[in-house]
């Protein structure tokens, strides 16, 4: 067994987490969420919980600690009542739902989310999403790390329950010291893949146990997960979380575009200034030769860069948009 896979079934056998403050946060554009902040018995990394809507409780938060009093409980966010206990958990048994086997890919628009039924509600909508300083407190455009945190808080606040578990694992669990390097690596034509490899460091080191150590807390062992990583939803599925639908998350500079071979394409953005934008015109008419491709390619923006390696070296599972395709990185 590889180092890894050994230090990964220590972390699954091991692994204990306890929440240990719950507050109101509001939010400018997204409504009120519950944060939960958890500690663990491995390190000293302090992982989140964003809850949104009134079903979803902490098991460990809310039993009764030693020396408990009304007034602890209340400053650290526990129900005065102790032990609440929600009927959550096993509703696939009690109401059937275990039928659902396939995990079905909807796009879930914020209008078909509202039609679901009240029995189907009662199944969070979930992220496991992991930390990025420098998309989501610096605005790096480099990746759609922060656009995916907005987003799928705008969408769970819509669905009325379910979280954002928010994991400390910086770079896919690199960490930022080597997230930053892999920058430099990638401003000299590496992409994120290649200079992950480059530094000795696995291409996504990151370990989900925690958050289903979170979610079994949360009391909730079935759920509607968005993601485009197979990778997450294998993990996850292995740790025994019961995942009935998968939904994508297309990154908003792929939104409407779409196949037209007939017409010259345009992508141009409103905000051509912006490295973020995509202000590219492709004739898809044209056979590019190598050097060409490889020409188009370099005036790709950094996060159609990375937004295409995550398609085509990790398997992302979202479709790439016909531009791309005619812009295969240089590695492939
Ligand atoms: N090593 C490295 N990490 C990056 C880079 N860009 C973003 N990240 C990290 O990647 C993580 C997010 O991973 P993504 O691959 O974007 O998304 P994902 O969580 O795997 O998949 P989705 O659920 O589909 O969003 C965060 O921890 C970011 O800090 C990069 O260029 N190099």
């Amino acid at each position: 067994m590889s180092p890894q896979i050994i230090e990964s079934h220590n972390i699954e056998k091991n692994l204990k987490v306890r929440c240990e403050v719950r507050c109101r946060i509001p939010t400018k554009d997204k409504g009120e969420f519950y944060v939960h902040l958890y500690t663990n018995n491995l390190n000293n990394k302090k992982h989140l919980a964003i809850v949104a809507g009134p079903y979803i409780y902490s098991k460990s938060l809310n039993e009764v600690r030693e020396n408990d009093t009304d007034e602890k409980r209340m400053i650290r966010g526990a129900t005065i009542k102790p032990n609440i206990t929600l009927p959550l958990k096993s509703l696939d048994k009690v109401n059937g739902i275990s039928n659902i086997q396939k995990i079905n890919e909807t796009v879930f628009s914020n209008n078909n989310i509202n039609k679901i039924t009240d029995l189907e509600h009662k199944i969070p909508l979930v992220r496991i999403h992991s930390e990025c300083f420098t998309s989501e407190t610096i605005f790096s455009c480099r990746c759609d790390c922060a656009e995916q945190l907005d987003r799928s808080m705008k969408q769970i606040q819509n669905y009325g329950n379910g979280v954002v578990v928010y994991l400390r694992q910086e770079g896919r669990n690199i960490g930022l010291l080597n997230k930053m390097m892999a920058y430099n690596l990638q401003d000299h034509g590496y992409d994120t893949v290649e200079a992950n490899v480059k530094l000795n460091q696995p291409v996504d080191g990151r370990n989900y146990t925690i958050a289903a150590r979170i979610l079994e807390d949360l009391q909730i062992d079935t759920i509607r997960l968005l993601t485009n990583n197979p990778d997450k939803i294998e993990q996850l599925s292995s740790l025994g979380i019961n995942i009935v639908e998968r939904i994508p998350m297309i990154p908003s500079i792929w939104e409407n575009k779409h196949i037209n071979c007939n017409h010259q394409t345009q992508y141009l953005s409103s905000d051509s200034n912006s490295n973020c934008s995509n202000d590219l015109d492709y004739d898809m008419n044209n056979i590019l030769n190598e050097s060409e491709v490889e020409s188009e390619h370099s005036k790709l923006t950094d996060l159609e860069k990375y937004l295409q390696t995550k398609v085509e070296s990790m398997n992302h599972d979202i479709p790439l948009p016909d531009y791309l395709i005619h812009t295969h990185s240089h590695n492939n």
